[in-house]
């Protein structure tokens, strides 16, 4: 992963844009869905760029491009037709501690943009690490049609409701276990009757003070596609990840990206074993059936835990 993606805090954000044409039209209107303050330079603006200007939503810099332009500003966004002047903006921001962006230019960009999926609060966005970018349009098309437009407004819902929940669960992994189930519930990604059926999950949830453990064991295949939907959704609810040493990383990486991860052998066998008996979900990531593996298998099921077996 050579370009790290994280989301910027834009109430906070002060980016100068350089260009007034199309292509700097479109980054404004996108940084525009955000609370950014923009700054636009340049002798010239489209009609699009003017409105904006008239409406009082962007600062406007009626000038050439100076450096001295980018003093308190975290971003630039580059969209001039000039390749010796965006190659000098990449190199004197980068001296600033300003990031730039040369639209359409992977090799002067400090950050890229990615595609962008806005079910917000919820934002999904994802980069081809500037490859191809026709491919990333194409999986972001196939990507809108599988995610629900509700998305945003259950997300927003539950962060109202974080605080309720909070207050009824003391410990974790009764949240999460809430919070799990509540979303699997029918209707729920639609947006259906959210309260009463919130409501009605709080007041009939237990306070579970010694959860059942799980022993998830995972046939595993050389290649992730071959995994199962029930398998994969168990690696993402287990609160401990063992692995035979042969799983390739790619698998192990689709686990839940927070719990423990430890290669199996004779050394922490016993150690998984303690952590069944407090009543922990552990999840096997099995490559081969071992007469150690048959043997810890079945001392788990000693132990009166429940095996899964995937
Ligand atoms: C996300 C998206 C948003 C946006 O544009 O901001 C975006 N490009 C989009 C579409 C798109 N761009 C281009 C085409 C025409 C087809 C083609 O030529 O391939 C199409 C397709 C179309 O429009 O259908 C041309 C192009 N783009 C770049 C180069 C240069 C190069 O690759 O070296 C060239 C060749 C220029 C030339 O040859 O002159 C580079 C970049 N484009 C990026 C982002 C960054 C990397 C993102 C990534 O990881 O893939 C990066 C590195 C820099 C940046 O701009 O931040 C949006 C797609 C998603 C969506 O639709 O949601
Ligand atoms: N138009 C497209 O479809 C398209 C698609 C992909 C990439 N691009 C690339 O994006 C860039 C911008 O495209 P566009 O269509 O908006 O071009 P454009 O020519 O309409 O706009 C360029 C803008 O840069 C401004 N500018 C020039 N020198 C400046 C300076 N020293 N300081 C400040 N501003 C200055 C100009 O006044 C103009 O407003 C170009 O490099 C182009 O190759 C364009």
């Amino acid at each position: 992963m050579n370009y790290f993606p994280i989301f910027l805090d834009a109430k906070k954000l002060n980016v100068l844009v350089v260009g007034g044409g199309e292509i700097a039209g479109a980054k404004i209107e996108l940084l525009l869905k955000s609370p950014a303050t923009v700054t636009v330079v340049s002798p010239k603006i489209s009609a699009n760029i003017q409105a904006l200007l008239t409406a009082g939503k962007i600062k406007y810099i009626n000038d050439y491009y100076d450096k001295s332009m980018l003093a308190q500003k975290q971003l630039v966004f580059v969209a001039t037709e000039n390749r010796s002047l965006n190659e000098q903006i990449n190199k004197e921001a980068f001296e600033h501690g300003v990031l730039a962006n040369v639209v359409d230019n992977a090799d002067l960009c400090h950050f890229i943009t990615p595609a962008i999926i806005d079910r917000s609060p919820m934002v999904f966005a994802m980069i081809s690490s500037g490859q191809s970018p026709v491919l990333l349009r194409y999986w972001r098309e196939k990507l809108e049609t599988i995610i629900p437009q509700s998305l945003g407004k259950l997300a927003s819902f539950a962060g109202q409701k974080r605080q309720a929940v909070k207050d009824r669960f003391t410990n974790f992994t009764n949240r999460r276990v809430f919070w799990e189930s509540f979303f699997s519930k029918t209707g729920i990604e639609q947006g259906e009757d959210l309260e009463s059926a919130f409501n009605m999950q709080l007041e009939n949830s237990e306070d579970v003070t010694s959860t059942q453990a799980e022993l998830l064991v995972i046939n595993t295949p050389d290649h992730p596609d071959l995994l199962t939907l029930g398998a994969v959704r168990n690696m993402q609810k287990a609160d401990n990840i063992l692995h035979d040493v042969e799983v390739d990383s790619v698998i192990i990486d689709l686990c839940r990206r927070d719990a423990p991860k430890a290669a199996f052998n004779e050394d922490n066998i016993a150690e998984t074993l303690s952590l069944l008996k407090q009543g922990k979900r552990v999840c096997y990531l099995n490559t081969n059936q071992t007469s150690q593996s048959h043997e810890f298998i079945a001392a788990a099921k000693e132990l009166n835990c429940q095996v899964f077996c995937f």
